[in-house]
C-alpha cells in the first residue's frame, strides 16, 4: 500500500510532528537504508539501537536508557525531540553529571548498595554508566566485578528487579532459536554465559550466576569499547545442586536438581548451533564460570568448531603467565629456572599450567621436561601418580611419580618452589607456615593468591608480605588495599583474567576471527608482560595499574588481529591496512553525541522557536 517513504513520513509523522518528521525520514529512516532495518548493522553505528528514532515519542529518551542524556539534553534537542517540560530546566554537562554519579556512590557504605546504584544508572543512562565505569576503573571494577558481584549473585533473588539477558532453561530444549529470536538487538557480536555451577570461588549459584556475564559483558565495553548493544549475557539453567538454594523462597531459577549426561550435552550443543545461527558463524561464544566436570571436556569439544574460549582456563592462563613474565624481570630467574607449584588442580590451574609449560618451551626447553617443573595438589592431596584414584583425567600432564602425600605444607616442604599459585577457592590455604617456608627456600617467592572472590583469596596481601620478610612478588585475583611494610607502601596487582579477556574479544570482533587458537592467549600474555613499567615494579606491582586497562585492552587486540591475519583466522576482508586505526574505529563512544535530526539544507529561522516546514520533494 505505502511506498518506503511514505512508510517512514507516518511513523515519523506520528511519533514526531510532521516538521522534522521529513528530514527524519531523508537522513535515518531505516526503511530507506539498504540492507532492511533487521541486517543493517550501519543502522546501529548511527542510533546503537534498533529502535527507529522515527518511532520514538518523545519521552522515550529519557526511558530508553540508550538514548537517554538525562539533563544534559540540550535546548534544542529538548524541543526537537519532545521532551521541553520533562526535564528541569538546568542543563548539564556529562562531566557535571559524572560528579554527581560519584557523589552519590560515595554516599552508600554497602558495596551492594553501591552495585545496586550502578545497575540502575546502566538502566536508566548507558553511556553515563560506562564512562563513570571506564575513567574510574579502580575505584568501580571492585563493585560490577569481582568481589561484589559475588556477594550480587548469591544474593540475586532479592536484588533481581529488570531483565539484563536471556535465562535458557533446560525446558527450552529444542526452541533454544527461538528464545534467541525474543533478544532485541539483531546485530550481536559477543556472548558470555554460564551454566551456573562454578561462580568464581562460591560455587554452585544457579540461575543466579547472572551476574557474571552481565558483569563481563560490562567490561567489555568499559575497558575495550565493545558496543554494548553487540553484546549479550546468558545463563543456561539447567537446575543446581545447591540446596540451599532449592530451599531459597527467594530462587529466581529451575528448582530442580541439575540436568546432566546426554541431555545436557544436546542441549548446549543446540545452543551453540543457535547462537551462530541467530547471529552469524563469527559469533565470539565466551564460557565463563562452568564447573571443573564440563569447562575443559566442553573447550575440546568446540575450540575448533566455533569462534569460543573458556575465560577461566585461557584468559586466567593468559593474564597468570604476563605475571610470571614480568616477575622475570625482578627474580631474575627464567621462567624454565622455576619450580611451580599449584594449590588447586582444576580449571584455571590447568589453564596457566599448560600456558607456562608453553612459554617455557618457548624459551627452549620439551615439553617433557616443562611439564616436570609444574606440581599440583588438589582437593585428594598432592597430584602423585601412586596415589588411590590415581591422577584426574584433565590433570594427567601434571602428575608425578612420586610418594602421595596430602599434607600441603609437606609438600611444599619437600617440593621447595620458587611459584605458588593458588587457584584452590580455599581462603587462608596459604596460612603464616606456608608463606615462611617459600621464603625460606628462595630469596624472591612468587605467591599468587588467584581465587575470587576476595574471602577465597588463599592469603592477603598484606600477609604475604609479612610472612615472607617482604622479599614476595604478590599477585591476587581480587584486589587488595595497599600493603605497608618495613615503613612503605606496596600496591600489589590484580592477576585477573579482566585483563585479557576484553583485548582478545575486540580483536576478534574487529576481525571477525573463526576462532581462537591458545596462542592468541600467549600473544596477549606478552603484550600485558609488556606493559609492566620499572615504576610497577618498584611499587610490588607486575601488571600495569587498573587505569591502563584500557589502553592495554586496545593493544592486545591490535596484537590479535594482526595475528588473525598472519595465520588465515580472520574473515574481515580486504585487510585493512591500517589495524590499528581498524580496531579503535569499531570502539564505542563514551561521550553523548547529538540526539538531533542530521539534515541537509535545513537551518533554524530562529533560534529556539518553530522550524519552518521543509517543502516536500516532488519525486517521491
Ligand atoms: N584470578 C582470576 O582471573 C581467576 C580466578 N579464578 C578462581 O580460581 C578458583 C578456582 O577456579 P577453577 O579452577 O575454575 O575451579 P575448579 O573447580 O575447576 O578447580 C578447583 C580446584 O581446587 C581444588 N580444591 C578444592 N578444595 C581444595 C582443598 N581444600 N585443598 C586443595 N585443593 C582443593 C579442587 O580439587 C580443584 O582441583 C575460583 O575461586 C575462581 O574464582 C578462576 C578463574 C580466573
Ligand atoms: C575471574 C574469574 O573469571 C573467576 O574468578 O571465575
Ligand atoms: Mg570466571
Amino acid at each position: 500500500m505505502f511506498s518506503n517513504i511514505s512508510k517512514s513520513l507516518l511513523c515519523c509523522t506520528n511519533a514526531i510532528g510532521p516538521n522534522r518528521a521529513l528530514a527524519y525520514a531523508l537522513t535515518k529512516c531505516p526503511v530507506f537504508l539498504e540492507p532492511p532495518l533487521s541486517q543493517c548493522r550501519n543502522y546501529h553505528e548511527v542510533t546503537g539501537d534498533i529502535v527507529c528514532p522515527n518511532m520514538v515519542r518523545g519521552i522515550d529518551h529519557l526511558r530508553d536508557p540508550r538514548l537517554n542524556k538525562g539533563l544534559a539534553f540540550t535546548l534544542e534537542e529538548r524541543q526537537a525531540l519532545g521532551i521541553h517540560g520533562l526535564l528541569a530546566a538546568k542543563f548539564k554537562t556529562q562531566e557535571e553529571q559524572l560528579d554527581i554519579c560519584r557523589i552519590s556512590i560515595d554516599r552508600y557504605e554497602d558495596n551492594l548498595n553501591k552495585y545496586l546504584y550502578l545497575v540502575e544508572l546502566q538502566d536508566r543512562n548507558e553511556k553515563l554508566f560506562f564512562r563513570l565505569l571506564s575513567e574510574n576503573v579502580e575505584k568501580y571494577l571492585p563493585i560490577v566485578y569481582t568481589p561484589t558481584v559475588g556477594l550480587a549473585c548469591q544474593r540475586f533473588g532479592l536484588i533481581y528487579r529488570r531483565p539484563r539477558g536471556l535465562f535458557i532453561t533446560i525446558n527450552d530444549k529444542g526452541h533454544v532459536f527461538n528464545i534467541l529470536k525474543n533478544w532485541p538487538e539483531p546485530d550481536v557480536r559477543a556472548i558470555v554465559f554460564t551454566d551456573g555451577e562454578r561462580i568464581l570461588g562460591l560455587g554452585d549459584l544457579g540461575a543466579y550466576g547472572m551476574g557474571i556475564p552481565v558483569g563481563k559483558l560490562s567490561l567489555y565495553t568499559a575497558l575495550a569499547g565493545i558496543k554494548p548493544h553487540q553484546c549479550l549475557p546468558i545463563t543456561l539453567d539447567v537446575g543446581t545442586d545447591n540446596q540451599d538454594l532449592l530451599e531459597d523462597p527467594l530462587y529466581i531459577g529451575l528448582r530442580q536438581r541439575r540436568v546432566r549426561g546426554k541431555e545436557y550435552d544436546e542441549f548446549i550443543d543446540e545452543f551453540m548451533e543457535a547462537c551462530v545461527q541467530r547471529y552469524g558463524q563469527n559469533t565470539l561464544l565466551q564460557f565463563e564460570d562452568f564447573a571443573l566436570g564440563n569447562a575443559g571436556r566442553l573447550l575440546a569439544k568446540y575450540r575448533n568448531k566455533y569462534c569460543t574460549f573458556n575465560d577461566d582456563i585461557q584468559g586466567t592462563a593468559s593474564v597468570a603467565v604476563a605475571g610470571l613474565m614480568a616477575a622475570i624481570r625482578v627474580t631474575k630467574r627464567k621462567l624454565s629456572e622455576n619450580i611451580y607449584f599449584f594449590l588447586g588442580a582444576g580449571s584455571a590451574a590447568n589453564g596457566i599450567a599448560n600456558l607456562t609449560v608453553a612459554a617455557m618451551v618457548a624459551e627452549g626447553l620439551t615439553k617433557e621436561q616443562a611439564q616436570d617443573r609444574v606440581y599440583m595438589f588438589d582437593v585428594d592431596g598432592l597430584l602423585s601418580t601412586r596415589r588411590e584414584g590415581g591422577v584426574p583425567e584433565h590433570a594427567k600432564a601434571f602428575g608425578k611419580n612420586i610418594a602421595p602425600e596430602k599434607s600441603f605444607e609437606a609438600c611444599i616442604a619437600k617440593i621447595k618452589p620458587s611459584c605458588l599459585i593458588g587457584c584452590s577457592t580455599v581462603g587462608g590455604a596459604f596460612n603464616e607456615n606456608v608463606l615462611r617456608q617459600m621464603a625460606q627456600n628462595i630469596e624472591r617467592p612468587v605467591i599468587f593468591a588467584l581465587s575470587n572472590p576476595t574471602s577465597k583469596a588463599e592469603c592477603t596481601a598484606q600477609d604475604a608480605y609479612n610472612f615472607t620478610d617482604g622479599r614476595c612478588i604478590f599477585a591476587s585475583g581480587s584486589p587488595f588495599p595497599p600493603v605497608q611494610y618495613d615503613g612503605k607502601e606496596f600496591h600489589t596487582g590484580q592477576g585477573n583474567n579482566s585483563y585479557i579477556f576484553p583485548g582478545i574479544a575486540l580483536g576478534v570482533i574487529a576481525t571477525a576471527t573463526h576462532h581462537i587458537p591458545e596462542t592468541m592467549f600467549l600473544t596477549a600474555a606478552r603484550t600485558l608482560a609488556n606493559y609492566v613499567s620499572e615504576s610497577d615494579l618498584a611499587l610490588g606491582r607486575i601488571y600495569p595499574s587498573l587505569s591502563e586497562v584500557k589502553e592495554v585492552s586496545l593493544a592486545i587486540a591490535i596484537e590479535v588481529a594482526k595475528m588473525a591475519y598472519d595465520e588465515g583466522l580472520a574473515s574481515v576482508y580486504p585487510e585493512p591496512k591500517d589495524l590499528s586505526k581498524h580496531v579503535s574505529s569499531m570502539m564505542y563512544s563514551f561521550h553523548y553525541e547529538s540526539s538531533m535530526p542530521v539534515v541537509w539544507d535545513w537551518k533554524p529561522e530562529e533560534k529556539f522557536n518553530v522550524r519552518p516546514v521543509q517543502p516536500v520533494p516532488k519525486n517521491i
